[in-house]
């Protein structure tokens, strides 16, 4: 499985059918909130019997009960992996793979993975605005264990936390990593930022890219220049 996700930030199912067209093999998409909200779950299920793999990227973040219900109806597509942010909480954590587990009746339920803190997020605003003290490698590697303690698969994170995740989780906790760039690009909303090759040094399991495949000339070929570099 491609180690590249490829984030559909779009708002339309044109956009993603365009885009999509330019791949003559499955990849590894992410749906959001964006795509979502402007089609309806029905896309998930659309790309998914186009044979590509889908990362459900919905953060849910609610009590324990109503994540669990939740889960249990996204189960139902199909998705490979969805999420949740570790902020909930282990009760919820643990809520959402009940959920998943209810949903998917004995077939392989999804991966769940945690949101940290994102990526979007320096270590100032979460000291300042959030109210969280210390370094942002603290907070994630707490969210990280308190994930890992309530059974789920992995984490969203930063490169830079990567391997200290791994460290304290084990060497099959996933880490997931978005805020990507390639050395050209500009780097605007995300603060804690990396390369693919520091993606690969640093170990992590999956990259999530968007904005640097979706808005390149040749999307296609950055796809495949990237994934290079992470199977490499
Ligand atoms: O901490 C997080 C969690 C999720 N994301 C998502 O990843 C992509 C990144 O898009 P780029 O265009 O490559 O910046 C986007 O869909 C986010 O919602 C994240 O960036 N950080």
């Amino acid at each position: 499985m491609s180690k590249t996700i490829v984030a559909l930030d779009f708002s339309s199912e044109k956009e993603v059918l365009d885009f999509l067209k330019q791949f003559d093999h499955p990849i590894y998409v992410k749906i959001g909130m964006e795509l979502t909200y402007a089609c309806g779950l029905g896309i998930v299920e659309k790309v998914k019997a186009m044979g590509h793999h889908v990362f459900l990227d919905l953060k849910l973040h609610d009590i324990p009960n109503t994540v669990k219900g939740g889960m249990k109806n996204l189960a139902k597509l199909g998705v490979d992996m969805t999420n949740v942010h570790c902020s909930g909480g282990i009760a919820m954590m643990k809520a959402a793979i009940e959920g998943l587990e209810e949903g998917a009746k004995g077939k392989k339920r999804p991966l769940c993975i945690g949101v940290t803190q994102l990526t979007s997020t320096s270590k100032e605003a979460m000291n300042e605005e959030l109210g969280i003290p210390g370094d942002v490698l603290d907070c994630v590697l707490h969210y990280a264990k308190n994930a890992k303690e309530a059974g789920l698969d992995g984490v969203v994170c930063s490169v830079h936390e990567a391997r200290a995740i791994h460290e304290a989780c084990g060497e099959d906790f996933l880490t997931v990593t978005p805020g990507i760039r390639l050395a050209s690009d500009s780097v605007d909303d995300q603060k804690r930022v990396a390369t693919p090759s520091l993606a690969k040094e640093e170990g992590c399991d999956y990259i999530v890219v968007g904005r640097s495949i979706t808005k390149s000339a040749d999307p296609e070929a950055t796809y495949t220049q990237i994934e290079e570099i992470m199977e490499g």
